[in-house]
């Protein structure tokens, strides 16, 4: 009879029940856990609107199906801002520097009337997706990485380095109590981070002409932002003796010059340079030749479609327009919202003056309401710990996509955290596909539930890549 010894069957014992538990925890637990997190309707309304019996109701949630989470002695829990999460995982080895995950609970409002397959609050599966609002922003980001830290936890894994997250509850407002004020805690205890990982930018599969396969594209920065009001009066009167131009009119033609005089294309002057030049062996013919001038390259292949025409450019967003008291009575005023993005390698000042010479008429008043420069460009290169480690993974995960850096089209919270780490990345690794830039904030937001499962398995192995104490050296 063949006898075994009893470590190598206690190992194989051991080996069945971590792959029992890991399908038990990511293929049966994960769509379900999701589905009850997008069920809560955490919604950000406006800036002094929340749903905060959502937001207590999601607190509830994470208790109950994190136990190892919140009983661990391991773990520590605070509660930011009243709703936002802050979670410290101290590492064995306190010389080794934190590094720091985000994600956010709050999702903008979803109507099921603007055409939706299945109502944005169900979580209901159509074709292998689980539909509803927060399943790419960011609800798969809040559940996928609690659940890698629940079962490592149920592992008895101890991590060596140690780390944060920080999960904020008012992100799609910009984060004025969550991440603003997780950040001055995390400064008043002296906290410096290595990186810090939050949403952003995704794998990208098809949404580029010529580019064969899929690419990962890690956020280095993030745009800048300008909203300015446009206003205009004229005197009111009656419809029956209209003047030549009402203030209806002389704003629309505003706004329709800042529409058609879009920002100058800047492809090529920040790091999206650098997003083509590691994909570049990824075109094919007749792209790469193109690809060798990067103007024609961009106004052929980029400028056309609103994603990737974000990338080589600031954008211009009429975002608002209100006027008009009564049919028949002349508005005295009209005012209108534009909301800009402003590309990396333009500041918020340019783009105010450039916005005061697109509109030239004294007439239009041009007020700033808010807005901020571009982020700093994080590191990307071999030696930076962060982005290697983030690269890894994604190879680990998904061993078909290429990975490159980008710029991030949108805001996050990981802009509060510039003073705790030069080193911030904007990144889920959900898939985008034609079709989703749709969904970001619009209808039929959904993940398959594939997709889910892998971004629970690529934060599980980012916790274990980010223990290595150096990347390895070259190679000789
Ligand atoms: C080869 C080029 C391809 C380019 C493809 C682009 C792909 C885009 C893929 C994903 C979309 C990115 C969405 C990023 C997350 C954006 C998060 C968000 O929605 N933020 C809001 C709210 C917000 C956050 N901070 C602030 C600050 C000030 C105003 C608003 C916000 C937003 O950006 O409006
Ligand atoms: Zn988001
Ligand atoms: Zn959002």
């Amino acid at each position: 009879m063949l006898r075994y010894p009893g470590w190598l069957l206690g190992y194989l014992w051991w080996l069945l029940k971590g792959c029992y538990a890991v399908a038990r925890v990511f293929l049966v637990d994960a769509r379900v856990l999701l589905g009850v997190a997008v069920k809560i309707p955490t919604v950000s309304f406006s800036a002094s609107e929340q749903n905060t019996t959502a937001l207590k109701e999601f607190d509830q949630l994470l208790r109950r199906v994190f136990p190892k989470i919140f009983s661990s002695s391991l773990v520590q829990h605070e509660m930011v801002g009243n709703y936002s999460h802050l979670l410290t995982v101290p590492g064995s080895e306190p010389d080794l520097e934190p590094y720091m995950l985000l994600a956010h609970i709050d999702v903008v409002p979803a109507d099921e009337a603007d055409g939706w397959d299945a109502p944005p609050f169900s979580a209901q599966e159509l074709n292998g997706f689980i539909y509803g609002r927060g399943t790419i922003d960011n609800k798969q980001s809040v559940m996928g990485i609690l659940q890698a830290l629940e079962y490592l936890l149920e592992q008895g894994y101890t991590p060596r380095r140690s780390f944060y997250i920080g999960l904020g509850h008012d992100e799609e407002i910009s984060g004025p109590q969550g991440a603003v004020n997780i950040v001055k805690l995390l400064k008043s205890r002296g906290v410096k981070l290595l990186y810090v990982l939050d949403e952003g930018l995704t794998i990208m599969d098809g949404v580029v002409d010529g580019l064969i396969g899929p690419g990962a594209l890690i956020g280095v920065s993030e745009k800048g932002q300008a909203t300015v009001k446009l206003s205009v009066s004229t005197p009111p009167g009656h419809s029956s003796m209209p003047p030549r131009e009402s203030s209806i009119g002389i704003l629309a033609s505003a706004v329709t010059r800042l529409e058609k005089n879009r920002m100058p294309n800047l492809f090529g002057h920040g790091p999206e340079r650098a997003t083509f030049e590691h994909l570049a062996h990824k075109f094919g013919w007749p792209y790469r030749m193109v690809m060798s001038n990067l103007w024609l390259f961009s106004s052929l292949v980029l400028e056309g479609q609103p994603d990737t025409n974000a990338f080589v450019r600031t954008t211009t967003a009429v975002t608002m327009f209100n006027s008009g008291v009564k049919i028949n009575v002349m508005p005295a005023y009209a005012e209108a919202f534009v909301n800009f993005r402003i590309h990396s390698s333009q500041t918020l000042q340019e783009v105010l003056k450039l916005i005061k010479s697109t509109i030239s008429d004294e007439r239009v008043k041009v007020e700033f309401v808010s807005g901020f420069d571009p982020l700093p460009i994080s590191s990307y290169d071999e030696d930076t710990f962060g982005y290697q480690i983030i690269k890894k993974t994604v190879h680990d995960i998904f061993p078909e996509v290429t990975v490159s850096p980008g710029i991030c089209v949108g805001n996050t919270d990981s802009r509060h955290y510039t003073e705790l780490s030069p080193d911030i990345y904007r990144f889920a690794p959900s898939w985008y596909k034609p079709g989703d830039s749709a969904r970001f904030h619009g209808v039929n937001e959904r993940i398959s539930i594939q997709n889910y499962e892998e971004i629970v398995l690529f934060y599980f192995q980012l916790m274990q890549n980010s223990d290595i104490r150096n990347l390895p050296g070259p190679r000789t």
